[in-house]
């Protein structure tokens, strides 16, 4: 018996990130990348591991037959979230991606667009939302909310029942201790150890973690 063609789908970015959500679709292996989408012009008729850049929106348009979804592969939390809701809006369904070295337990749930990286740990009845990255060798612990189009960065660890709000960028090795909320499009600096919860727009960094600045709405 031959084994069903894997359905084809699209990588909408092609920057270094792109690179890791190729390389984990090939080693997942449910899906064939039929091509990459890029609104750069600079990037259209270029290659990344031998996928070729389509061309921008307009062309995705019109070459939407041949694919059956697809997932943004952009690192901005705010570019990936417009092009998100524009492919959502045009219709075009988005996937979840998942490295084979991921660990997630029991009770977790996944939502579409999201891309898990290479070491990651989500643990048991977490809720990840829409758009999420997952980056390489996060940890989430158990109980915790990640909402929509949120970063986890590299070696970040959020212990048990954490919230994070959606649009926010936990920056690479950050820690939060458990129980805490961190509001919505909040930046945590690099190497930073949360202690306290967090308000909505706000940058903090350091260790323990104080405020910095406002950010502005996106
Ligand atoms: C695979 C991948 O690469 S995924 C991508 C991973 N990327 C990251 O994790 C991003 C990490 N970036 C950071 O941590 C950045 O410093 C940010 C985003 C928090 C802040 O960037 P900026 O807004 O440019 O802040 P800027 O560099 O101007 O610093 C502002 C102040 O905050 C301080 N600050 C910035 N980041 C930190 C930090 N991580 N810890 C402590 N203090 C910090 C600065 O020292 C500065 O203080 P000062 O005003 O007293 O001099």
């Amino acid at each position: 018996m031959s084994t069903p063609a894997k359905k084809k789908i699209f990588v909408f970015g092609a920057s270094g990130h792109a690179k890791v959500v190729i390389d984990i679709i090939e080693r997942e292996g449910l899906y064939d990348i039929a091509f990459l989408v890029d609104d750069a012009p600079d990037m259209h008729g270029r290659t990344m591991y031998n996928y070729g850049v389509l061309g921008g929106k307009k062309d995705l348009l019109l070459h939407r037959e041949e694919v059956e979804g697809g997932i943004v592969a952009i690192g901005s939390n705010r570019a990936r979230k417009a092009v998100a809701q524009w492919l959502e809006e045009n219709g075009f369904r988005l996937v979840t991606c998942i490295h084979p070295a991921a660990e997630i337990a029991r009770g977790v749930v996944i939502e579409s667009g999201t891309v898990v990286m290479a070491g990651a740990v989500i643990n048991s009845d977490s809720y990840i939302g829409r758009n999420v990255i997952v980056n390489t060798r996060a940890s989430i612990d158990h109980d915790c909310v990640i909402c929509d189009s949120v970063h986890i960065a590299p070696g970040s660890t959020l212990c048990g029942t954490v919230s994070v709000g959606s649009g926010s960028f936990i920056c690479a090795g950050s820690t939060v201790i458990p129980n805490l909320t961190i509001g919505k499009n909040v930046i945590i600096g690099a190497g930073s150890t949360v202690i306290r919860s967090v308000p909505d727009f706000s940058l903090e960094a350091g260790v323990p973690a104080k405020y910095m600045r406002t950010l502005e709405e996106f």
